[in-house]
């Protein structure tokens, strides 16, 4: 996801908090301040990113709440309702191998694939850990389900609902001031406001109390840069250890897919309908959307990844391709909610940079790294949310045998632990690059993992294009800054550049 325009080194916002089961944002502690000169170049949006902090504590609210109340009633279902892997899998192999087997109507449904995949859980380390993915960050399904029935949540966590109810048609601005007074005072006004309510309504100690029932570990909090009221940060820093996720920026999962409710409805907003035009909201929602759907139907991917990963092991090469197969066919919808979006029509341009990507893409907040030669601790800012994030992207990648696109550090901060080690293990067994025979069914996968390969290059390509349309829109009022590499150089020029040798890399490596 992209660029953006101002960065925000302050307050980091708290969240990611939705994640489903108590994902991240942080907390309290001790605050530095951003230089003044960072914050005054930073005004216009910090508006807004007070603003996300709220969605977010709305975010860790849905979490707190689902993984207190839904985990216990879905998983034994979850389990119930699994499939032998024998009862749909084998129907039409003769058709394979004249490479037209179309299981379409044969595919089974989530429900079934998660517990295919729950079924596997003892018999191949990659479906192990997307069993523990699903059951401790999904609360039994994939992507996550956050309970957005607010008034089913535990009393002192419905507060943050209410907030966010009242403070919403103040998060954005249907056009927004170059004036510093102006954009100062709002700021204050916003801030002061919200405090009034988080003092107000919220009560602390009884949020905490909940949150420690969910938490087995304590751990040192973590230091932050711009205070924020305690009513946030607290509940963030439980989601954060929970997530095992250092970034205060949250994630694609927690700020993104899980402001949708279990049936799709796209609930936690930025943009108030009742004050932004129709083409702000309309792209900002299919702008999230995209997110929403790739993880949704990302599930049947994972599932046919384990799978042929799995029938590769036992040398069942039949298998192995019926299931190379189906990822390359389940790729096709999955894509298209990028290709059918990302676009003037769906997403406007006008609107997207200067009022949807800032929410997600300030990376706010800093890191205290010491490396070994120095004494003084080093401040590493965070990144805010990118599609770099996205999890279906590191399994294909990871399944395809092509190098991570994040460093270790970047996922240890902005990735949930579970989906790194599924990754890591998914690239562990990647098996293309020990595929030799360019005839017979070894032949065929090596040809379908082509095709995948062909497909994700596409992506990227197209992708390389369409990011810089969205990122040269005017945006006066912010600095050029993308969500996954944080302020760019001073210039947009300069800075697309600098941008290009990232999508061109990741292409070149995606051979
Ligand atoms: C208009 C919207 C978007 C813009 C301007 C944009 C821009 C960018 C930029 C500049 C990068 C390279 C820097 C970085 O690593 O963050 C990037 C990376 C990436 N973006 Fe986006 N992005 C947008 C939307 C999306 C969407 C909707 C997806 C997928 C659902 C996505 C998936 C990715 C991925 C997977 C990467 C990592 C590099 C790669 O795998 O090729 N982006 N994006």
């Amino acid at each position: 996801m992209g660029p953006a325009a101002l960065e925000v080194k302050g307050p980091f916002h708290v969240f990611g908090i939705c994640y489903l089961a108590l994902s991240q944002h942080h907390g309290s502690g001790t605050r530095r301040f951003l230089p003044c000169q960072d914050l005054h170049s930073a005004l216009p949006a910090m508006l807004d990113l007070v603003g996300f902090i709220a969605l977010s504590v709305l975010g860790s609210i849905v979490t707190v709440v689902l993984t207190l109340g839904k985990r216990s009633q879905d998983l034994p279902s979850f389990k119930s309702r699994a499939l032998s892997p024998a009862s749909w899998q084998w129907s039409k192999v003769s058709s394979l191998w004249h490479g037209s087997g179309d299981a379409t109507n044969h595919e089974p449904n989530s429900r079934q694939l998660l517990g295919e995949i729950q079924d596997l859980a003892e018999c191949h380390e990659t479906a192990g850990l997307l069993t523990d993915l699903i059951r401790k960050d999904g609360a039994g399904e994939w992507p996550p389900r956050s309970n957005h029935a607010h008034t089913t949540w535990p009393a002192p966590l419905r507060a943050y609902r209410g907030i966010y109810e009242e403070m919403l048609p103040l998060l954005a601005v249907a056009k927004p001031s170059l004036d510093d007074d102006v954009n100062r005072e709002r700021i204050a006004a916003f801030r002061a406001r919200f405090g009034e309510l988080l003092s107000q309504r919220v009560d602390l100690p009884a949020v905490e109390k909940l949150l420690q029932a969910a938490e087995a570990v304590r751990v040192a909090q973590l230091e932050r840069i711009v205070p924020l009221p305690h009513e946030l940060t607290l509940p963030w820093t439980y989601q954060q250890r929970h997530f095992s996720l250092t970034s205060d920026s949250g994630n694609n999962m927690s700020n993104l897919v899980l402001n949708f409710t279990p049936s799709a409805s796209y609930s936690l907003r930025i943009n108030d309908p009742a004050a932004q035009s129709a083409t702000i909201t309309r792209s900002e929602e299919a702008f999230a959307r995209i997110f929403y759907d790739v993880e949704a139907l990302g599930l049947p991917v994972y599932h046919a990844v384990i799978h042929a990963i799995r029938a590769r092991c036992r040398g069942d090469t039949v298998a192995c391709l019926h299931h190379v197969r189906r990822i390359t066919r389940h790729l096709r919808p999955l894509l298209r909610s990028y290709y059918d979006r990302v676009h003037d029509d769906a997403i406007a341009r006008s609107a997207w940079l200067s009022h949807v990507q800032g929410f997600y893409g300030w990376g706010a907040g800093y890191e205290k790294v010491v490396e070994e030669e120095e004494e003084e601790p080093q401040w590493v800012k965070f990144d805010g949310l990118s599609g770099n994030q996205v999890l279906l992207f590191q399994v294909l990648d990871a399944f395809l045998g092509l190098p991570p696109y994040l460093d270790e550090e970047t996922q240890r901060r902005n990735v949930p632990v579970m989906q790194r080690e599924f990754v890591k293990a998914v690239g562990k067994h990647s098996f293309r690059r020990g595929l030799e025979k360019k005839e017979g069914v070894e032949g065929m996968i090596l040809e379908e993992m082509g095709e995948i390969l062909k497909r994700l290059r596409l992506f990227r390509t197209a992708h390389r294009t369409r990011a810089k349309v969205y990122l040269t829109q005017p945006a006066p009022e912010r600095l050029p800054m993308t969500a996954g590499k944080s302020l760019l150089k001073s210039d947009m020029d300069t800075s697309l550049e600098y941008l290009d040798e990232f999508m061109l890399g990741r292409l070149a490596q995606t051979v």
